[in-house]
């Protein structure tokens, strides 16, 4: 498919992080195209979260620029970043469910804060996205402390998805689900994706969920996003711990894990 720049929702040119004099990105740059599912790796405090959370505008970068749908989310005027801010959802890394509401008041509080709806029609709404991540019926009614890792985790899904967003950013949302657990989130953020049409950006560690979701991977590296292309290409990279990861015991499990089931 031919790459223009129409296709990119999300656009970052010479990004500079640095907190103090830890510099955390320096000149790193990222397209995202409309519509892929991309995953985030690299190492260890390279700067996934930071880099998820200068793109959703909750952290302001020394330098460079960053565009959402066309549009400067640094030099955006508050009401705009509003505007812009409704048409994106972020799942953080440990849900960041409010621990007084339940889960159907957690899905309602964006749609307070962004939408004017009568109370039943958000409670309505809330519930179908709580329905939508797989949850059930009782889930919604529970406090986030009621609720095991994975639930929580579909409970943060189901908030970020609240303001029918054209764009999900998801913060390692495998990391501390059991396999079987984090197989079955793989497969709900792919049939939510298709299903809604969503763009997803999603940082993580987990090689079973990019064979499982990613259309492309970007790998950080020396304060860049070193490479950026499909599993397979990703596998020609040159570079010590692109190698190690891509070509490791884990990253061949994976493979392997991901192939049909009887085929070579
Ligand atoms: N608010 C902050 N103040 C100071 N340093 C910070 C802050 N947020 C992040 N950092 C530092 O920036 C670096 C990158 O952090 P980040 O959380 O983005 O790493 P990461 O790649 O997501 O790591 P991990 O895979 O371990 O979650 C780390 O060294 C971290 O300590």
């Amino acid at each position: 498919m031919e790459d223009t720049d129409d296709d990119h929702i999300i656009r970052v040119r010479g990004l500079v992080t640095r907190f103090g004099t830890h510099t955390v990105h320096d000149g790193l740059d990222l397209d995202v195209r409309r519509g892929e599912i991309i995953g985030v790796v690299g190492g260890s405090g390279t700067g996934k979260s930071v880099l998820l959370r200068a793109i959703v505008g909750l952290l302001k970068p020394n330098a460079g620029h960053i565009e959402v749908f066309g549009q400067s989310v640094r030099d955006t005027p508050e009401e705009e970043y509003r505007q812009l801010r409704r048409r994106w959802g972020v799942m953080f890394q440990d849900g960041a469910l409010f621990s007084s509401l339940t889960v159907r008041q957690n899905v309602e509080a964006p749609m307070r804060e962004q939408l004017k709806l009568d109370d039943d029609l958000r409670k309505t709404l809330a519930g179908i996205k709580v329905r939508m991540v797989g949850l059930p019926e009782n889930a919604m009614t529970k406090f986030p402390s009621e609720l095991s890792g994975g639930m929580r985790k579909r409970a943060g899904f189901a908030r970020a998805i609240a303001l029918d967003p054209e764009i999900v950013f998801l913060d390692e949302p495998t990391a501390g689900l059991d396999p079987i657990g984090a197989a079955a989130f793989d497969i709900l953020i792919k049939q939510l994706q298709a299903a809604l049409g969503l763009t997803v950006f999603f940082v993580t560690h987990d090689l079973d969920s990019l064979h499982a979701n990613c259309d492309r991977v970007a790998v950080l590296a020396d304060k860049k996003v070193l490479a950026v292309g499909t599993m397979q290409e990703m596998l020609e990279v040159e570079h010590p711990w692109v190698r190690e990861y891509f070509h490791g015991p884990r990253a061949r499990a994976a493979i392997e894990s991901s192939r049909p089931k009887g085929a070579a």
